[in-house]
């Protein structure tokens, strides 16, 4: 061997300018771990001309995203990450710097701490009242769950980083909810596209699927509803009409005319910042919860064993509150094994490795991008008993947990690039679902079978499911006057 050669992890032979694009299907994740079964779980792709390592094992996830997290914590600058999110300047698109380190800890310290979540209680509880009340009046008829709670968790996430729920018709708002959803529909399909000018850089410029152009056009739109949002709060900052801390917004607008502060946080940085806020929750929280129902329903005994810790816990007086959380162990599991099966983001946030580094004896290359397939973990015979079943008692009694230390599930990544609004994302999606199960009886519609439930998957910036879930809420099981 040539010793000057490095010594890539194993993989397929690449193809000339595509690389072994070839080898990935509709759903990337799959088509990934198919190919892992043959080359094992430290694996080297192309993808056009990038080269990409695979990790899908927890010993490698561990390695990469623990021993090495550092190397590992850049982002690839894809062409989603320039024209969608100002530059790369988002929290998830932003490459390791030190603008970076510091929008991530005014993130984490001081947005989305304990504290301040508590403070943005009382939004969450009013939003999910007026949801169950919607879903109480459409009692007996098939709903799609997913909008419903996508529009559950904008409404939410816009009223505690915006300060006001931008989904409901105000004339006092800038914009209608109907120009709202769309950019923000807009912004999420066009991010999840796969660009080829991203893996073949000299195709960029063409733009020959238009996506560029679309993703100028909505970020234009975007650009001035942030706009107006900060015009807004600068000017009664100014005027002296400063109402202390109401939202988000009002966090990072104090944070960023800091002057103590490392960094200088520019105004298209904080535009990229409301905007992560704003997105990153909603529909991963959402389709969290779909996932759920859909493997409840297909599992009717699971429903009852949550129903009946629900009733023995809460009882039948009341709405299920998030501080009730650590007394719903059956409820955690469900969430656990929902995330275990069908990771929303299955294969992480690519990263990139910043400098050249020697992992389990191969060389991964400066620049390669890192992906960790989370799906073949959770799903791996080695780690699982029945791997594919649904089976939330494995986790009863067991003190495996998502927040990034154990290795075997990771649906919110771990390390420091690990996702920084877990803690709002587990509350979202264990109180809504909590609530679903203790506030109605559910049923397919019409004739349809539970074996008839499909469970197929859209693979984009989330997984989804490819049909989505149409289910009827059959009667209320709580005192009328709870739904008002
Ligand atoms: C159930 C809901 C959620 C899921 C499943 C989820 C999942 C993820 C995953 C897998 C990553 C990539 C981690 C990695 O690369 O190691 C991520 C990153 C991120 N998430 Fe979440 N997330 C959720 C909710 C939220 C919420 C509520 C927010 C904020 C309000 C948020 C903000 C972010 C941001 C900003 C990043 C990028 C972090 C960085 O690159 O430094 N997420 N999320």
């Amino acid at each position: 061997r040539n010793p000057k050669k490095p010594n890539l992890p194993p993989g397929p032979k690449p193809w000339p300018i595509i690389g072994n694009l070839n080898l990935i299907g509709p759903l990337p994740h799959i088509s990934i771990h198919s190919l892992s079964r043959k080359y094992g779980p430290l694996m080297h792709l192309k993808f056009g001309f990038d080269s990409v390592v695979v990790g899908s094992s927890v010993e490698v996830a561990e390695l990469l995203l623990k021993t090495h997290d550092l190397s590992f914590s850049s982002r690839p600058q894809l062409l989603a990450g320039k024209y969608l999110t100002y530059d790369y300047t988002g929290m998830g698109t932003a490459p390791y710097s030190p603008y970076w380190r510091q929008a991530r800890k005014i993130c984490v310290m001081e947005l989305l701490s304990p504290k301040r979540l508590d403070q943005f209680e009382y939004m969450r509880v009013e939003e999910r009242k007026l949801f169950l009340h919607d879903m109480f009046k459409s009692c007996s008829k098939p709903v799609q769950l997913k909008d419903r709670l996508y529009m559950l968790n904008l409404s939410t996430m816009s009223r505690m980083v915006l300060g006001k729920r931008y989904t409901e018709e105000d004339e006092n708002n800038i914009v209608t909810p109907k120009e709202f959803t769309e950019m923000l529909e807009e912004l999420f399909l066009v991010h999840g596209t796969l660009d080829i000018g991203d893996a073949i850089p000299w195709l960029a410029p063409l733009d020959l699927q238009g996506h560029v152009k679309r993703m100028k056009d909505v970020n234009r739109k975007l650009d001035r509803f942030y706009e107006q949002i900060l015009d807004e709060r600068y000017a009664r900052k100014k005027s002296g009409k400063d109402q202390g801390v109401n939202d988000m917004v009002d966090v990072l607008v104090q944070f960023a005319d800091d002057p103590t502060l490392e960094v200088k946080i520019e105004r298209h940085q904080l535009k990229a910042i409301i905007q992560d806020l704003l997105t990153a929750g909603t529909d991963t929280s959402a389709l969290n919860v779909e996932w759920a129902m859909s493997l409840l329903l297909k599992n009717p005994e699971a429903i009852q064993k949550a129903t009946e810790e629900l009733d023995r816990v809460i009882g039948r007086d009341r709405w299920v509150q998030e501080k009730d959380i650590v007394n719903l162990p059956y409820i955690q599991a469900i969430v656990k094994e929902t995330m275990r099966l069908h990771p929303v983001v299955p294969l992480l946030i690519p990263r990139v490795a910043r400098e050249d580094c020697k992992v389990a004896g191969y060389d991964l290359l400066k620049n390669s991008r890192v992906l960790i397939n989370i799906w073949t973990i959770g799903r791996d015979p080695t780690i699982w008993e029945k791997p594919n079943e649904f089976w939330p008692d494995r986790f009863i009694g067991k003190e495996i947990d998502v927040k990034g230390h154990d290795y075997e599930l990771l649906p919110f990544g771990s390390g420091r690039r690990m996702c920084l609004g877990y803690g709002l994302g587990l509350k979202l999606v264990q109180s809504s679902l909590a609530n679903l199960l203790h506030g109605f009886e559910w049923k397919l519609p019409g004739d349809m079978k539970r074996q008839d439930l499909d469970m197929e998957e859209r693979f984009g910036l989330t997984t989804c499911k490819k049909n989505p879930l149409v289910v009827v809420p059959t009667k209320p099981r709580l005192p009328h006057h709870l739904y008002s």
